[in-house]
């Protein structure tokens, strides 16, 4: 299958001994440029991927089938492995497969189930967890989601910062005997709580959001952190460069005054353009 080595590359950082860095990725320009920068991987948050696609906060109103397809134009713009936050696996254990299966054929190189009761429950403010019989029974539905065995599938879990750092151990050892292929925690607050995970699981670790002290790849690699994530700025960014061009126009700066563009070669770079006028040479019978 075309997409095996981009998961083989996935698992070779999870079974090596350094913590990297994903870049967020949420479309095909992007993806592009965090494989031009060297990023050994692309995190495809559900966050960003609300935004990019539908403009909303990440309150699970994108579906199934609209993260998919984004998935699917990432993976036809470049080769670059993508984790991608699947969320909840949207709906029971039955939808979580079926969220394995379209992730899989759109390329995911991995993805993530947590445990998280979503979408938010009427009349509650803070966030709830499912059960932990239902959260195994997500990830052993993801597992028997998949088709090619090299699709990296994690469990995830907030519980940490939701229930108690006990909990979010009991889980996380729970899915590890469920029998999926890495560990993704988000809400750790301290070193502390962070070694108290690494003593009491096998698996590698994945960290979401983490504080300050917890950034140092070095320390992180020795407490088995495969990949660490940053956030997701470039997104962000690229909201301030659309803001300011767009003010910058509308109040009738000149399109050859306006700063902050990209070059030619850059622009050329990300559309693959070398590429393409070679292909068009070749079959359109154009000169190069
Ligand atoms: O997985 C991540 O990148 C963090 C997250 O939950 C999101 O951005 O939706
Ligand atoms: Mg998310």
């Amino acid at each position: 299958m075309a997409f095996r080595s981009r998961r083989e590359k996935l698992r070779s950082i999870l079974s090596g001994s350094a913590c990297v860095h994903p870049g967020s990725v949420y479309d095909a320009i992007s993806i592009r440029i965090a494989e031009d920068l060297g990023f050994p991987l692309g995190m495809f948050g559900g966050s960003v991927a609300s935004l990019a696609v539908l403009g909303d906060p990440d309150v699970t109103l994108i579906t199934l089938t609209e993260l998919a397809e984004q998935m699917r134009r990432m993976s036809r713009a470049s080769a670059l492995p993508v984790l991608v936050d699947a969320d909840h696996g949207y709906g029971n254990a039955l939808n979580v497969r079926r969220t394995v299966q379209e992730l899989e054929t759109a390329g995911a190189a991995g993805l993530t189930i947590e445990d998280t009761l979503l979408p938010a429950a009427f009349g509650e403010t803070k966030t709830q967890l499912i059960s932990l019989e239902e959260g195994v029974g997500k990830m052993k539905a993801a597992l028997d989601g998949r088709s090619d065995a090299s699709l990296v599938i994690m469990g995830r879990t907030g519980a940490a910062s939701i229930t108690s750092l006990d909990d979010a151990i009991r889980r996380a050892q729970a899915y590890e005997a469920a029998g999926v292929d890495a560990l993704f925690f988000t809400g750790i607050k301290s070193r502390a709580e962070l070694e108290a995970i690494t003593a009491a699981t096998r698996l590698p670790i994945v960290l979401g959001g983490a504080p300050e002290d917890l950034n140092a790849t070095d320390y992180l690699a020795g407490q088995r952190v495969r990949i660490a994530l940053q956030g997701h700025a470039p997104i962000a960014a690229a909201t301030q460069a659309v803001y300011e061009t767009q003010k910058a126009l509308r109040e009738g700066t000149a399109p050859k005054a306006l700063k902050g563009l990209p070059s030619a070669e850059l622009t050329n770079r990300v559309m693959r353009d070398a590429e393409v006028k070679a292909r068009s040479a070749d079959l359109l019978g154009l000169k190069k």
